[in-house]
């Protein structure tokens, strides 16, 4: 059976809740999801994950959450040949216009370098999801799931 992983963190439920629509997406596909708070994961997360979900807002001037800072450093050191991923981003774009979710291109940019395929284009989402945004997950999962076949 097929496994997904999806990591998140969160300070005021924006990405928590992408994250959630993110797990039913891939849960109406048939696949097994566990989802988990940044802070509860380590680089082993990818492991036993057939597809890995990095859902991340960003935090300061265009920073990672802190809840991630650790996995973040971790990944650099990792061999992830072979794993699948994709990012999703929540950020503002009127207020941080420079940054705007640049912690989700960041875990791009590092996920690649540690040697990870990207299953799909970073998707970023302006704060919280709305229903364009909520048909967009559900087309990434699709996507996804596709790549496995
Ligand atoms: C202190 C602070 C710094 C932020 N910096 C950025 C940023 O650099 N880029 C961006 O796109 N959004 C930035 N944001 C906006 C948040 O990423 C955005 O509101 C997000 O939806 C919050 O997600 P959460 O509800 O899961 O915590 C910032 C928000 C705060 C409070």
């Amino acid at each position: 059976m097929t496994l997904v992983k999806i990591a998140y963190a969160s300070n005021t439920g924006n990405t928590e809740g992408i994250s959630e629509y993110l797990e039913e997406a891939f849960e109406e596909l048939g696949v097994d999801v566990e989802r988990e708070e940044a802070g509860d994961i380590d680089s082993d997360f990818f492991e036993d994950a057939d597809i890995a979900i990095v859902a991340t807002f960003t935090d300061g001037d265009g920073e990672i959450p802190f809840d991630f800072e650790d996995f973040y450093e971790e990944i650099v050191d990792e061999d992830l040949d072979g794993k699948l991923f994709a990012v999703v981003g929540s950020g503002d774009s009127e207020l941080y216009p420079d940054y705007f979710c640049q912690a989700a291109f960041s875990f791009e940019e590092t996920l690649l370098k540690a040697g990870a395929t990207k299953a799909h284009e970073t998707l970023t989402i302006e704060n919280d999801a709305e229903s364009d945004d909520i048909e967009k997950i559900n087309k990434l999962a699709k996507e996804v799931i596709e790549q496995l076949s």
